[in-house]
């Protein structure tokens, strides 16, 4: 049976994926193998030994403590574009709840019949404070041009928007899908200098720390409205509240509150709401559970953000998984060990990321735990799993 342990809420539309007589599934299993995420915060989490993999059923995986689960030997999976149509349909609510002050004048109306007044009687004369303008025709800058980014683009196009994008890792395959209208620029300060609206799509890294600083506000347009359904620390909280304060930004609709900035009025802010729907939950979690299933049965790694992607159908009776670091003679010194054992080598394969290499060979027939033993031993060998069909 394998361990897995939930440490957030999982849609059962992947849960069920399990099959029962392989898998135990709770938030209250102990020494799991493999660990099923969303957002909750596992950086000082302390692995056990037998944990073999993490799944986060979304994308953002600053949650994660990637770099010593890489070291650890354990392969940390994200679901790329499981959620994208539910943040892109918030992304667009979001900019027309700036434009048109929505949620100020919906508590607006409530406040008056609150307050005892017969809220139709002033429903002309109050609405002039919530005018607001069209999204047709304004120019939107969309910063990140990935799984969500590329998509908003396409929407924003077909809502009659100018539209610019920023993403200087762009991918051929993300190219070939945007809209040929988007002007996609080299300098993020040409998307900023022109856009009406400005939408961030990226990952919090050490890199996008304070990508929205003072520095790259004072490069936008006055008045612009700024959109954040990515994370909050790509914000400059300080910085923005000062630019909202000035008028410079004239609202900034976020998803990720906290209570400083909730002290500004022209803050809209959601909790975290982005792809909290069914369909995205579902896809999530389905995409998680598979990939999970694939490396716990198979040891194939599919989208993994830490360790090598790498799959092979199955061959042989035995299929060793072997995580090591990168460096010369790895793949000598494990197959010499077989060799040795007069075991013929079905099929290999063997992939590098940086600092790290994963190699999967499948055997004709079983070797001895000897011979695991001795792999496990190899100098630079992180973890070495054996399955059998
Ligand atoms: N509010 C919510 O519930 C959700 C938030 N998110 C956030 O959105 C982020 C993006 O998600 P996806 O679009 O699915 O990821 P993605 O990986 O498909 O796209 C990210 C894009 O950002 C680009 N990029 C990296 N550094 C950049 C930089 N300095 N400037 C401009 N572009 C840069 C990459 O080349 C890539 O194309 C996630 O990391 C997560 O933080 C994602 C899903 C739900
Ligand atoms: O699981 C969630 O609701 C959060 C999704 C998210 O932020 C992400 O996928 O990066």
């Amino acid at each position: 049976m394998y361990r897995i342990q939930t440490m957030n809420k999982i849609s059962p539309v992947g849960l069920n994926r399990f099959p029962s007589e392989l898998y135990e599934v709770g938030d209250a299993v102990q020494d799991p193998q493999g660990i099923l995420v969303r957002s909750a915060k596992l950086l000082d989490l302390e692995f056990n030994p037998s944990l073999l993999a993490i799944a986060r059923a979304g994308v953002g995986v600053n949650n994660i403590p990637l770099d010593r689960c890489a070291a650890a030997g354990i392969p940390v999976f994200s679901t790329p574009g499981a959620n994208a149509n539910a943040v892109k349909e918030l992304v667009i609510c979001a900019m027309l709840m700036g434009s048109r002050d929505i949620p100020g004048a919906i508590r607006w109306v409530r406040e008056q019949a609150a307050s005892g007044v017969d809220v139709s009687t002033v429903v002309e004369k109050g609405k002039s404070a919530f005018i607001g303008p069209e999204l047709y025709k304004k120019t939107l800058g969309i910063i990140g041009l990935g799984a969500i980014g590329s998509i908003v683009a396409n929407t924003a196009i077909s809502l009659g928007m100018d539209v610019y994008g920023y993403d200087p890792f762009l991918s051929v395959d993300t190219a070939l899908r945007l809209d040929r209208h988007v002007h996609v620029v080299k300098d993020i300060n040409d998307l900023y200098k022109r856009s009406d609206y400005i939408t961030m799509h990226i990952h919090y890294t050490e890199k996008t720390a304070h990508m929205i600083d003072a520095d790259a506000i004072a490069a936008m347009k006055r008045g612009v409205r700024v959109i954040n359904l990515a994370r909050g620390e790509i914000v400059d909280d300080e910085a923005m509240l000062t630019a909202l304060d000035t008028g410079m930004v004239a609202a900034y609709i976020t998803d990720f509150p906290n209570n400083r900035l909730l002290t500004a009025p022209h803050v809209i802010a959601m909790p975290h709401l982005g792809a909290s729907t069914p369909e995205s939950e579902q896809n999530c979690a389905a995409m998680a559970v598979d990939t999970l299933r694939d490396y716990l049965e198979s040891g194939n790694i599919r989208s993994s953000v830490n360790l090598p992607e790498m799959t092979m159908d199955r061959s042989g009776v035995q299929r060793l998984c072997v995580l090591h670091k990168n460096v010369p003679g790895m793949l000598a010194n494990i197959t010499s060990l077989f060799g040795r054992d007069g075991v013929n080598v079905e099929n290999l394969s063997n992939k590098s990321r940086g600092d790290y290499a994963y190699t999967m060979v499948d055997l004709g027939s079983k070797v001895g735990d000897n011979v695991i033993e001795d792999v496990r031993r190899t100098a630079n060998v992180i973890r070495v799993r054996s399955l059998e069909w």
